[in-house]
């Protein structure tokens, strides 16, 4: 559709079927998708849209707005509150991260001044109460739970009212995973429920489910009353479209999105980049708007160019360390560049993580020589123990520093290498717009969230003259609207 110079049938067929396809491959049940290609095509009439109008926008704007919708059960979950006894009891498949994410939720409330109180009724599987014994203690939660009683439904009674009688106003129920066809595990789950009358009931879904995640969601929802659902392992390569299929088959929202395993990989759930991830542009628009933030103007159609093509090589690294470290109290603007965050800097640590980034810039400092090679390469192959060795002299640090600072280059590329592959129109593609273009024509081909990064047209005029043509700036608008394939 973005090279179409007409939009008419058979164009935007042709575009639902691209999106039909993004959308299976991100897991999004056959039966969602078919209805959300006969909504578009209802609300979408090219007769009726008046010449003039950027249908391209229009169809763009109802495929995201169709999309947010099949996310919005219609009715907000239930949500506790504090100071006031609420029992939430999570439910989910065998391995899915239900355990793992009832500490997340309890350290989430936790921190926000709640009294949070975790109750293991997971008898099923053996280890599961050490598992959160160990989650609550590390987070400091205060826990209930049995070696030695085998029945669920007396161990969750018996927690609640503990914990209810010590006023804590978050008591979360964990219960054993289950597969849909266990009957009996099924039934042991309703009557937990039915014993403990929780206020939320929460379905735990990872997000690499799949297809499977309509009919496993049903099952729970059948059993008993799901409020809400969380989606776990978003930090994988599942694009959770599953959520899709949850929400529809609980008529419940998703409330949380799990993004790691730590405790605190915990974030809310925002519809509009989850969506934006389903189609495929959301992992690198975040990302976007960070380099924006980070790089300076006049190097951001250099570094995406090297990005699209895959090549994060050391000195990328260096001159990124050399932005962060020149824009002042490194706590706050360290986290902007994806990747640059957690590892490099834990918080609380800055001034060693300072010390860190300088020491490696002093080996990549001695590398103008013996490791110029790999400076300006992206094969690590090249970084040869002799190699590493020479540098570890040159620069007068041990051998150790210089393979953490090469492991670190190493991660470092494996995030930022996500923009490989990213559309760029070669010369000989550009459109006769692109040749006579001004600021004006710019602004209307830019995604408005864009314009609004770059600062309006007062920022694209500036920009533009800086790149001294538009040539540059249709690569970056042939990308912005490119997708990450
Ligand atoms: N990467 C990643 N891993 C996660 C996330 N949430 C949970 N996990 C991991 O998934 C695995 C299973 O998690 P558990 O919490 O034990 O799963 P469970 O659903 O309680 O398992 P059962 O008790 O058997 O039902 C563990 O290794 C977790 O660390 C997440 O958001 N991201």
């Amino acid at each position: 559709m973005s090279n179409a110079t007409i939009i008419d049938e058979k164009v935007l067929n042709e575009c639902l079927n691209e999106i039909t396809r993004a959308l299976l491959q991100s897991d999004v049940q056959f039966k969602l998708v078919r209805d959300m290609q006969t909504n578009i095509k209802k609300i979408v009439n090219l007769d009726d849209l008046a010449a003039g109008h950027n249908k391209r926008k229009i169809i763009q704007q109802a495929i995201f707005n169709e999309l947010c919708k099949m996310l919005d059960p219609g009715k907000p979950s239930f949500t506790p509150k504090k100071a006031k006894t609420s029992v939430v009891m999570f439910v989910g498949l065998q391995g899915s991260g239900k355990t793992t994410t009832c500490t997340k939720y309890a350290y989430y409330h936790q921190k926000k001044g709640w009294k949070p109180a975790l109750v293991c009724a997971d008898t099923f599987r053996a280890g599961a109460f050490d598992q959160l014994k160990q989650n609550a203690t590390k987070a400091k939660i205060p826990f209930y739970g049995s070696y030695m009683e085998s029945d669920p439904v007396k161990i969750a009674v018996e927690g609640v009212e503990r914990f209810k009688k010590e006023n804590c106003d978050l008591i979360i129920v964990d219960t054993s995973g289950r597969h849909k066809q266990e009957a009996a595990l099924f039934e042991e789950m309703r009557q937990v429920s039915e014993a403990t009358r929780p206020d939320l009931v929460i379905f735990v879904m990872d997000s690499s489910i799949g297809q499977a995640a309509f009919d496993q969601a049903q099952a729970f929802r059948q059993s008993v009353a799901v409020g809400a659902v969380i989606v776990t392992k978003m930090d994988g390569h599942a694009k959770g479209g599953g959520a899709l299929s949850a929400v529809a088959a609980t008529k419940s929202p998703v409330i949380f999105i799990g993004t790691g395993e730590h405790m605190d990989e915990f974030e809310v759930f925002d519809v509009k980049p989850f969506v934006s991830r389903l189609l495929g542009m959301g992992d690198w628009s975040g990302f976007m708007d960070k380099i924006h933030e980070v790089v300076p103007m006049d190097q951001q159609p250099e570094l995406l160019q090297k990005l699209s093509e895959g090549n994060f090589t050391l000195r990328i690294m260096y001159e990124q360390f050399q932005n962060i470290l020149k824009m002042g109290p490194i706590g706050q603007v360290f986290s902007m560049l994806p990747g640059f965050s957690a590892e490099l800097m834990p918080k609380g640590r800055e001034k060693e993580s300072q010390a860190k980034i300088k020491r490696y810039m002093t080996m990549m400092d001695s590398m103008t020589n013996e490791g110029k090679p790999v400076l300006d390469s992206s094969n690590p192959k090249l970084m040869n123990e002799s190699r590493i060795m020479r540098i570890a002299r040159g620069s007068g640090r041990q051998l150790r520093e210089v393979m953490e600072m090469f492991e670190e280059y190493k991660r470092l590329a494996k995030i930022w290498g996500k923009m490989k592959g990213l559309k760029i129109p070669k010369k000989g593609e550009m459109s006769a717009l692109s040749r006579n273009m001004n600021a004006q024509h710019m602004s209307k081909v830019l995604p408005p969230q864009m314009l609004k990064q770059i600062g309006g047209m007062g920022g694209l005029q500036n920009l533009m003259k800086q790149m001294g043509s538009g040539k540059d700036m249709m690569g970056m608008g042939g990308m912005f609207g490119g997708g990450d394939k």
